[in-house]
Formats: structure tokens, sequence, C-alpha cells
């Protein structure tokens, strides 16, 4: 225990400091939604700040540290708080590239200024004897450093428990707009997160520089070292957090004590530095999904930008490059041909992680270690196994395939920022304890030898460039194939929208395997070949930090499949290689940095509208569909732009129709379908299910029967659970209680996809559509989703006659919606009815017999409403299909529905015809918020027939007036 007792106590002081900064970390994250993977770059910055007073100016340390800590870190936290207020609106890997930048930017700034050697940081503290414990010596900064730690967090801890701001803080973070409501200023509440958290990483930041040299990577990474600690509090709890710093920091400081010092080994060195990415990784594979939800990634707000060059513009493109590529070895001089090599091996790279992050939406940190295990299985297939270059080359890329299956378990289970942080922790962990192992680099200083293929044509560096230019060249055919096949829509129906693509049927969680084992064997590839281009490789080549910079360069980059990754490629490697004087490349990487801040606050890279109406005019795109594409472009607010999710809820049911639309209105009588004789177990069954979200009793022990054959209504007031219900059908909740049965099973239990494929189809309140893909893709992949199930092969293409059954179903679909005209239109131009009508598109042609349309009219006008109702009509009449209603418009329901269900506040409280509810009582007490009658409802229930077996009593067009006036008016 004596030998363990001088590692407890420099875990402890270490910890308390990790502890400190993972506080700050979570304050911010918790009030704003953003997790600042810069805050080492914080505490980066204070200690330079210090390092500059005190060393450079000779200031005396107290006065240093105060303007280090009590100025820079409020200072910095104010101008955070104004980057994440801004961050709040874009998608998540822009709110992680921008925190990249900063990382980047900061790091440029002071190698520029300080140079790439570390500094001697001054001791500022005393360093002599307090004490000593059991034959250890304490020392006095050891416990000052602890101390401060301790205190500042205990401080946050009851400021955040008992003090006005703090609680207020806390609101901030369950209910901003009840605050606001309540008179305090979210925006001000956030503002102080900030400053308070920037505050704990510069005091962690000076408080560490001591221990270490100052420089500006290993300071930056040491603080990310707090992430361990914030995932122990779940991202959530201070006092835990705090709790998880000492836990990481005696842990680590313990497996020092056993790796490094007593048994030294290659894997053991690595296990201290990698213990808080461990405990990460672990945390976040094992922590129940419903505690690490992102609440705010629900925030889809900007725009998806759906223009693509027109085909003889990209064709011309791709010739001028080839020329370009194939002339470049004569161009440049001999000497500059491994540069160009390099960047186009770096065009695989960003390829590869392209369809990760470009095509598929998913995020990952850990790319270089594809590459790096690419580059050393190609090193031991070819030096060590004498395997043919080319069969060595294929096995290279199969090994990392494995590995991308791995990577893709947190994918599964993580989205958003959890999953960088899951990859980032892998990425790291595996660079510390993996590539010294022999298996990878381990085996020699000057690392794996790759040789080149055997052939000569290919031995010099001219010959390897163009053998690089091969697969370069079929990489990109790959990614260009992959994009328009079945796996590319499934791909990109992942970025646009994970839930609609599996309430059609596809596995999402097949679908991100594919890509992460796609991904990894193309990344390895370019490992492999990089490999061959530089004779030897070692882990340097692929560090994890590299991850970082390659999706930050390959998120800003602009164009789209292929092009991007020339773009990224070029602007990667070709200014660092002609710039020789090194202060200017650090400046250039500042530059980068501070680009990528602010391309990820815009929330993209910039849009020349005017030269993409030039590329269109010149490609020969028809006018109207120029105009288009370039208002699909549009920034958000711009006209064109897709709607903001949540746009569809506009109230343009109020706006006056125009007289000849009015006319149609009026001439439009909605027939009710004959309700259609159905086997009794069809359909669907809830069975007395409730749905809890933490306190809140969702939907309280509710039943329903939606058989097939006929309309069934779900209506009631804001809030009174119909969409919960809807969700625990579909299998998006699942309910604390209760059956959900289809056609007479159970399928309670079953996922999404599973239930889609037993029948069951979905739209949403909120519009899920695949805003990158035209309506025609939209429509394919409604069909497509089920057929690729679950099964990995079958997501990769279809047979033909599958092919055969799409194209009629697509046909079929948008005919019965009445959008053939606008089929090859991208879905983000078009107008909310529009677009209401190919979601409905969309699961009409899915295999489906159960549909639940959630609010289809919601953001409709009233002429849209009376066509989507007739639409709705059309398809009862047309083939043995139930529906299950959820609408506002009581007129539509009135209209269509044969029997209807009223819930409030989670309750049953009346079911009935159209009839008996627009004559209850109950219903129009829920409506108005007064008190019913007594007796109300067991009256009318009492009255009602059984679901599915009454028929509607009132003629549709009588009640489309009176009921909308009795219930809404
Ligand atoms: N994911 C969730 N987490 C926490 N509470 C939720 C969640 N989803 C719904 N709720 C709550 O459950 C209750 C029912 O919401 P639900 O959306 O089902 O109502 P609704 O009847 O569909 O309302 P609306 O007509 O406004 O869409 C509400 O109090 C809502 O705040």
């Amino acid at each position: 225990m004596n030998d363990l007792l001088p590692f407890v106590i420099i875990g402890l002081v270490s910890g308390s400091v990790y502890g400190l900064a993972a506080t700050g970390l979570v304050l911010t994250y918790k009030t704003s939604g953003i997790f600042n993977l810069a805050h080492g770059a914080v505490a980066t910055t204070a200690a330079y700040t210090f390092y500059f007073l005190r060393v450079q100016h000779d200031l005396p340390w107290g006065f240093a540290a105060l303007l280090s800590v009590g100025v820079v870190g409020p200072a910095l936290g104010l101008l955070l708080e104004l980057m994440a207020r801004r961050l709040a609106e874009v998608r998540v890997v822009y709110k992680i590239v921008a925190t990249i930048g900063i990382i980047l930017a900061v790091q440029g700034f002071f190698t520029a200024r300080y140079g790439a050697q570390s500094q001697t940081f001054p001791t500022f503290l005393p360093t002599g004897s307090a004490f000593t414990l059991s034959g250890t010596v304490v020392t006095w900064d050891q416990i000052i450093i602890t101390a401060i730690a301790l205190v500042a967090t205990a401080g946050l801890y009851l400021f955040f428990r008992f003090a006005r701001l703090g609680l207020a803080m806390r609101g901030v973070v369950d209910d901003p707009e009840l605050l606001d409501s309540a008179g305090t200023n979210p925006v001000a509440v956030r503002r102080w997160s900030w400053v308070i958290g920037s505050t704990f990483a510069c005091l962690a930041g000076v408080l560490l520089a001591p221990s270490l040299s100052l420089d500006a990577l290993l300071l930056t990474l040491l603080v990310v070292q707090a992430f361990g600690a914030a995932a122990l509090g779940y991202f959530s709890s201070l006092p835990l957090t705090y709790g998880g710093g000492l836990v990481v920091g005696v842990l680590a400081s313990i497996l020092t004590k056993y790796g490094a010092v007593t048994h030294p080994n290659a894997l053991l060195t690595g296990l201290p530095p990698s213990t808080p990415f461990l405990v990460l990784f672990a945390v976040l594979l094992l922590t129940p999904r419903r505690r690490l939800v992102d609440r705010r990634l629900s925030a889809r707000l900007l725009v998806t930008d759906t223009w693509r060059a027109p085909a003889r513009i990209q064709a011309s493109g791709a010739v001028v490059l080839a020329a370009l590529a194939v002339a470049v070895p004569f161009l440049v001089g001999s000497a500059r041909v491994p540069t160009y090599t390099d960047a186009l091996l770096k065009v695989i790279l960003f390829l590869s992680l392209g369809l990760l992050v470009r095509t598929s939406g998913q995020v990952s940190l850990a790319h270089a270690a594809f590459a790096a295990i690419g580059a050393a299985a190609m090193g031991h297939f070819t030096t060590g196994l004498g395997l043919p270059w080319l069969v060595a080359l294929l096995l290279a890329g199969l090994v990392a395939i494995p590995v991308g299956a791995i990577i893709a378990i947190p994918a599964i289970r993580l989205s958003g920022v959890f999953l960088a942080l899951a990859t980032f922790g892998f990425g790291i962990a595996l660079e510390q304890m993996g590539y010294p192992l022999k298996i990878l680099f381990g085996s020699s200083t000057s690392g794996v030898r790759v040789p080149r293929p055997g052939l000569s044509a290919f031995e010099s560096d001219r010959g390897y460039y163009y053998l690089v230019l091969i697969f370069v060249v079929l990489v990109a055919a790959l990614v260009v194939g992959v994009h328009r096949s079945r796996l590319g829509r499934l791909l990109r129906g992942l970025s646009d929208s994970p839930t609609a693509l599996a309430t059609h049927g596809a596995s999402v969680n097949t679908t991100r395997v594919l890509v992460f084992c796609l991904s990894a064997f193309v990344a390895a590839i370019y490992g492999g070949l990089y490999g061959g281009s530089v004779s030897a490789v070692t882990g340097s080549s692929f560090s994890s930090f590299s991850s970082l910079v390659i999706l930050a360069v390959l998120v800003i980059s602009l164009g789209g499949e292929p092009w991007y990754a020339f773009l990224a490629a070029a602007g990667m490697v070709l200014p660092s290689a002609y710039i020789t004087n090194e202060n200017t490349t650090n400046w250039l990487n500042f530059l980068f940095g501070v680009s990528a801040i602010a391309v990820s606050l815009s929330g993209g890279p910039p849009r020349n509208v005017a030269l993409r109406r030039l590329a269109d005019r010149l490609g020969g795109r028809p006018a109207e569909a120029a105009t288009a594409t370039a208002a699909g472009s549009a920034p958000a607010g711009e006209p064109g732009a897709t709607p903001p999710v949540g746009a569809d809820e506009l109230p343009v049911d109020v706006l006056p129709l125009d007289a000849t639309a009015a006319a149609e209105v009026a001439a439009i009588s909605i027939e009710r379908p004959e309700a259609v004789a159905a086997a009794p177990d069809s359909g669907i069954q809830v069975e007395k299910v409730s749905v809890r979200f933490g306190g809140n009793l969702a939907v309280d022990s509710f039943s329903l029967i939606a058989p097939q054959g006929r309309v069934t209504g779900l209506i009631g007031p804001n809030g009174a659970g119909k969409t919960t219900t809807f969700n625990a059908c579909s299998g998006l909740v699942r309910p604390s209680s209760g059956r959900v049965r289809l056609h007479g099973s159970d399928v309670s239990r079953l996922a999404p996809s599973a239930r889609a494929r037993g029948g069951l189809g979905r739209t949403f309140q909120r519009m899920e559509l695949f805003d990158s893909m035209s309506v025609r893709e939209n429509i394919v992949l409604g069909r497509e989703a089920s057929m690729a199930g679950v099964r990995p092969w079958r997501h990769l293409a279809g047979t033909r006659s599958q092919r055969k059954v799409v194209a009629d179903a697509v046909e079929r679909a948008a005919a019965t919606c009445g959008i053939t005209d606008l089929l090859d239109r991208p879905v983000g131009i078009l107008s909310t009815g529009e677009r209401r009508l190919v979601e409905l598109a969309r699961c009409l042609a899915g295999p489906f017999d159960m549909l639940l349309l959630d609010e289809p009219s919601s953001g409709l006008n009233r002429l849209e409403t009376a066509r989507f109702g007739e639409v709705l009509a059309e398809v009862i009449r047309q083939g043995d299909v139930g529906v299950l209603l959820i609408e506002h418009d009581m007129a539509l329901v009135m209209e269509v529905c044969h029997y209807i269900y009223v819930l409030d506040f989670g309750v049953p409280i009346f079911e009935g015809t159209p009839a008996e509810v627009a004559a209850s009582d109950a219903v129009r007490a829920a409506y108005l918020g007064s008190e019913a009658p007594s007796g109300d409802q067991s009256d009318q229930s009492d009255q009602s027939e059984p679901a599915g077996q009454s028929e509607p009593a009132e003629p549709a067009a009588a009640s489309r007036q009176t009921v909308s006036q009795e219930v809404s008016s």
C-alpha cells in the first residue's frame, strides 16, 4: 500500500484539476448544448498568457495569474457564448468542427508566436514539503492545487443549488422558454455559464502547466482528459463529474506505476494516458441511451444544400481535372511529384471520410486509425508475409473492416456529439496502446517498411504517382456509384432522417455498420498506398489529432461528390508544400482554424447563387429548374430555402384564399369512402398503453382499435398524447406498460423497422422528409427501405424485378397524390402542401396496409386541406388499407373518419362516430377547457358502438361547418 500512496497522491492532485476542468465543460454543455472540444484550447490560452506576463514581462505571479484566469477566462467565455448562440442553429457536425477550428486557431497562433519547441513553464507555487504521510512527502503545491480545485468546484455546486442565478442556470437546462416567460433572460444565464466554465478551464490550464512544459498541443490534449470525468458525471452532474476527475486521475496514476514503472511493456505503457478515453468510451457504451439524449439535436435548422452542377458541367470538369492530373508530373518537376502523390492520396482519404460524414451524416473522429491499420497491415503482408502487392493491399483494406464495425457500435447507440466523443476516445486509446504494439508499428523505431509494387513502371516517384491516380479514379467512381445506388439513397436517408428510414423498414443499424465498414476499407487502402509513397510508416503519420483536422477540412470543403475531396486534398497538402517558412505555415494553420469557425457558424460552406445560375445555364439546365435549384441552395430564411423544421406549423389555414381557390374549396365535397369489412384482428390494436417521460404520464392506459378498410380518427387538444401514442405504435418510444398488436401479432418489442416491414407505415407531424433528395428519390426510398431490411447485401442494390416493383410503386403513389409533375424536383424547394403530399406518397409507396398519419393537414391552407381529404378518401377506396389519423382540422376529421377516439391529458375521454363526437359535451369541454358535464363521458361511451363496427351517422359535407364551429370556435 505504501508503494501506491505516492501514485494515489499524484493522481488526486491531477484528478482534481481534471475535475475542475470537467465541471466547467459540463456547465457550458448543460446550459448551451455545445460540447466544447476546445475546452483545452481555452486552458492553453490562459497558460500562454500567464507565461507572457510572468516570464516575458516579469509581472508578479499573483497578478499574472489573476489576469490569465480572471480576465482571459471571462473574456473567452463571452466570446464562446456568442459563438454558441449561433451554433445552436447549425447541424451537429458544424458544432463539432467549430470547436476543432478553435483548437487549430489557438495552436496555430501560439506555435507561430512561440515556436514548435516546448517552453519551460515557471513553477509559481511553493514546492516545499508540507507534511509526510506514511513515508510519502506531500508538497505545498499539491495541497494548494487540490484545495483550489475543490473549493472552486464545491463553490460552483453550492451556487448552482442555492443562488438565484445558479437556479436559473438549472432552469435554462430544463426549459429555457419557461425561464424566459418567468422574466429571466436565458441568454444572460448562458453567458454566465460560459464565463464560469471558461474561467475554470483557464484555472485548470494555469495549474497544470507547471507540471508540463508549455506546449500548445500537449496542454490541449491534457485538458481533453477531462472528457472522461465529464462522462462519469453523465455530462450532467457536477459532483459526479468532479468525482470522475479524481477517479480518472488516480486510476491513470496507479496504472502508471504498474504499467510504465513496474512492468513496462508497450500495451501497459499506453494505458495511463488512455485511461480517460477508455473511461469515456466505456461510459458512452454502457450508459442507458436515454441518459445520453442530446435534446438540442432536434434543432435541425439550416437548409440542406441540394444543388449539384449540371451533368455537362461535371463531365467537362472531370475531363479538365483528369488532363491536369495526367500532366502534373511533367509540369511540376520531379522533386515535386511526391507532394502531388500525397495530394492524390489525400483525395482517397477524404472520399472515405466523405462517405461517412457527408453522405451518411455520421461523425467520426477516429478516421486516422483506419488508415494506420491499413498502412501497418500492408507492411506486414508485403514485407513480412511476402504476399503479392495487390493482394496485400486488398487484404489491408479488409483487415480494417472489423475495426470499422467495432467503431460502428457506438454509432448504433449514439449520435451527434456523443458519437464524436466515443470515436475520439477510441482513436486516442488505439494510438496510445495499439500503435506501439508489434502488430502495428512497434517492431522498430523506423517503423514498418511498405514497398511499392514490384513492377518497374511503378517504382519511380512518377510511376507511383500514376498508380495512385488510377486508385483515385477507381475510388471516386466507387463513391459516385454508391451515391447513386440504393446504398447511396439509404446513406443519404440516414443523414436526412434516420427516423423516416427506420419507419419505412430499413434497419438503420445495418446501414450504419455498412457505411463504417466501407469507409474503413477505403481509408485502409489509403493507408496501404500512403505507406508505399513514403516507404516506411510509423504511428506518428496517423496521429489521433489528425482525425480532427481531416474532419474539419472535409466539412468546410466546397462541392458535391467527388469534387469536395479534390478541393480538400489540394487545400490540405499544396499550400504547406510550397510555403517553406515554418512560421507562415503556422499562421496558415491559424487562418484555417478561423475559416473552419467561420464556415461552421454560417452552417456550411458559402454558396454563390450567381455562379450556380451561370453553371446551370452553361449546363443547359431548363430555366425553371435552374431557378429552383438555385433557390434550393438559398440560405435559411431566404425564398426557396428548405422550410426549417417547424415552419410547417405556420397558421396558413387562417390566411384568406383568393376567389378561385375559395370556389374550388366550395366545389370539393369529400365523399367518405365505404368502410370495408376486414378481418377481426386486422390493423392496429393498442392495449392499455401507458407512456411516461420522467414524471410526466403522457399516455395513461389508452386502448384503441384501428382496423383495415376504414379511417379511424385520434383527436384531442395539444399535448393530449396523440403523437406519443403513434410513437408507441411505430416503436419510437417504449411504453411503460401495455401492448401494441399489428394484425393480431404482438409487436411491442419489435424495432420500428420491423413493424414497418410488418405493414405499418406512418407520416410525421413535423415532416421527416429526405431533404437532400428529389421527390422521386424520396418515394423510391419509401418502397426500397423495406426491401433493404436488415440484410447488408440487400442494402447494396436491388434486383431487376425489385426495381420494377419500385418504379411501379413510385408511379402509382405519385399519381394518387397528384405530384407526378414534381417527381424530379428537390423536396427542399417545395411548398408545405406539396411536401405533405410527398410524405404521403412516400408512405403509400411502401408495402403498408396500416397507415398512421400525424396531422397531415398541418400547415396547409383550406384548399390544400380539402384536396388532401380527397386523396385520403381515394386511398381508402383504392385498397385494403387502414388509416389512423391524428388531425386538428375537425372538418377533415368529420368528413373522412369512420370512428374517432378522443384523448385529453393522456386519458381517453370519448370514442364514437363523428356525429357522436360532434355532439359530445366532454369533447367540447376538452377543447374549450371548461368542465365536462358529469356523466357525459360514460353516457356517450355507452351509447357508442364498439370500435370498428359503427357506421358514420352524418353526411360529410354537412359536418364541415358545424363541427369546426362547435369544436374549434
Ligand atoms: N420526448 C419527450 N420527452 C418528454 N416529454 C415528451 C416527449 N414527447 C412528448 N412529451 C410530452 O408528452 C405529452 C404529450 O405530447 P404529444 O406530443 O404526444 O401530444 P399531442 O397530443 O400529439 O400534441 P400536439 O397536438 O400538440 O401534437 C406532452 O406533455 C409532451 O410535452
